[in-house]
């Protein structure tokens, strides 16, 4: 159980109040001004990663006085307790333990006083032994073909970390396997997916933590229903499906033979599940091997987060950041920008990772917070979002702190499309920060022959403000093992924030409401009498489709 602290009530916490008040009178540009060493002083390395700061409204300070709050809400016990199996997530009683399908210094991690590594690796070694059966041919469809396609069906966090992940390393697809996703229960999904795939060739993954959720299984029978209509026995269903799931009874009933299920556990979280067995649409795509090395790069990461200083911890800082920004400055996104065409699905992974995680109301207590929580979080992945909602960043009325992120080298070095990207990239962290001012703007129409009397009007539309607040994560390439680290670094980031927050980051009770009421919608939606049991706007809108449905 992780100790109850209201962060309001530290000294911190109002030391930063009154720090926040001093520090709206100065601005980026001013920093930057005052110190020539600022970037050597607020940027990290990190293996292959640089993560620049710099461009914060920050100094010496605000730092000290963040770290102070991240120690007299107890951090550093916090995270003790997550890596040694305590049951931090309180309202399910479970241990939380992703740390644990990445640890592979193999040291032992104990949940009620068993050592869940053997269970880990095992089920790793499981995995790969599947691997190399469909990769060599050795695991054919019904008719004897080998497997070509690979069908992940799950939603949430069953989805969205396999989709970013395959998407993100898209140039390490040479196994021969193409993967494809369904999710959503608009049958339009699976309809689309199926149009591609050929039955005899396709390996159906039913990815569910629990082997219950609606979409899931509704997804998972019509491809059952799909598959069993051209292979014309159901026998064959052994060779075409399995399952990732911790509900082996439920595996099971639906049919799937218990030796094609690939097991995690109750300490995983959906959304932290990409490393255990939800990962396999993953390690099928791109070889076993490199799915190891993803979870070698997130391992890196989770023992910089325990030992690292606090002051050079680069998850710890991008939580104090937020922090700093969210609490006292109002921000209430935050957008995440890769300039990697591959990780086009990076912020929306992360969209699920910290709603989910830190859209949460009330205290570890109970009591309703009197500060902000967890950010919105969204995204797209650079040019394209310069040419749709930059325009906001720069000259709206909302802070939005922005990270953008990019690779040093592509895996498409095709002309000089790197080096515009990147290009891009940087001139966009230097106009959020440092804007035009009216001078610079006055000037350049000076410069064009334009009298001062002549463009007044236009001036104060031309003036970038500046000081927007942005963080700079470049790296070397993508790997897997790079890709490890900058997931577990945004993971680690939501977890930070969460024990400062003292909110349980770990449970999504949010998202049951609307699947109760979903449930007992489904059977008033059948017949065609009208309906009168919600409010007169549920009402409204079922007898409505009722009465237009064909
Ligand atoms: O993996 P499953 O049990 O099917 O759950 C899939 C998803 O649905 C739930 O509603 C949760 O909100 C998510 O955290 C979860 O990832």
């Amino acid at each position: 159980m992780l100790k109850s602290i209201n962060p309001s009530q530290t000294q911190a916490w109002s030391e930063l109040g009154q720090h926040a008040e001093a520090m709206r009178a100065t601005t980026i540009k001013d920093l930057f001004d005052g110190d020539a060493d600022r970037f050597n002083k607020y940027s990290l390395q990190f293996q292959d990663i640089l993560f620049d700061y710099s461009k914060n409204l920050i100094n010496d300070e605000t730092l000290s006085k963040l770290l102070a709050l991240a120690e007299q809400t107890e951090l550093k016990q916090a995270i003790a307790a997550m890596f040694a199996g305590d049951k931090i997530n309180a309202t399910e009683n479970r241990a939380v333990l992703h740390t644990a399908l990445r640890n592979r210094s193999n040291s032992e991690v104990l949940v009620d006083g068993e050592n869940v590594m053997p269970l880990v690796n095992a089920e790793l070694a499981k995995m790969k032994a599947f691997c190399e059966k469909v990769h060599s041919g050795a695991w054919t469809g019904y008719t004897g073909k080998a497997i070509t396609d690979v069908v992940n069906i799950g939603i949430g966090g069953s989805d969205l970390g396999p989709v970013m992940v395959t998407e993100s390393l898209k140039s390490n697809w040479d196994k021969g396997i193409t993967p494809h996703f369904v999710s959503n229960v608009d049958g339009t999904h699976i309809v689309e997916i199926l149009k591609n795939v050929d039955p005899e060739t396709t390996l159906f993954l039913i990815a569910s933590k629990t082997f219950t959720t609606q979409e899931t299984m509704t997804n998972a029978h019509s491809a059952r229903d799909w598959f069993i209509n051209a292979a014309g026995d159901e026998a064959h269903v052994a060779k075409h499906f399995a399952a990732l799931s911790t509900n082996k009874d439920a595996v099971v009933d639906f049919g799937i033979d218990a030796a094609n299920m690939f097991e995690f556990w109750d300490w995983v979280g959906g959304r932290y599940s990409l490393w255990s067995a939800i990962g396999l649409s993953i390690a099928l795509t791109i070889g076993y091997d490199r799915f190891e090395e993803i979870l070698q790069g997130a391992h890196e990461v989770d023992l910089h987060l325990q030992q690292a200083d606090f002051s050079e911890n680069v998850p710890v800082l991008m939580a104090l950041l937020g922090i700093w920004y969210g609490n006292f400055f109002d921000a209430d996104s935050e957008a995440i920008l890769p300039y990697d065409q591959y990780m086009h699905r990076f912020a929306a992974y992360f969209q699920q990772g910290n709603m989910e995680s830190n859209g949460k109301y009330v205290t570890r207590d109970g009591d309703v917070v009197n500060y902000q929580t967890g950010p919105i979080i969204w995204g797209e992945p650079g040019t394209n979002g310069q040419h749709a909602f930059y325009q906001l960043i720069h000259q709206g009325t909302k802070l939005i702190p922005c990270d953008f992120l990019a690779p040093a080298n592509s895996k498409n070095p095709i002309g000089d499309h790197h080096p515009k990207l990147l290009a891009n990239f940087f001139a966009q962290t230097e106009a959020l920060a440092f804007g035009k001012n009216k001078e610079q703007v006055e000037a350049e129409f000076a410069a064009a022959g334009k009298s001062a009397a002549d463009v007044a009007d236009l001036v104060p539309h031309k003036v970038f403000e500046g000081n927007r607040p942005t963080n700079s994560i470049l790296f070397k390439e993508m790997t897997p093992a790079t890709l490890g680290r900058l997931i577990a670094l945004y993971e680690h980031k939501i977890f930070v924030q969460g024990v400062i927050w003292n909110i349980y980051s770990f449970d999504q009770w949010g998202v049951e409401l609307g699947k109760q009421l979903a449930s007992k919608i489904l059977p008033e939606l059948d017949g065609a009498e009208d309906i009168s049991s919600h409010d007169s706007s549920t009402n409204g809108l079922i007898n409505t489709y009722k009465a237009w449905r064909k």
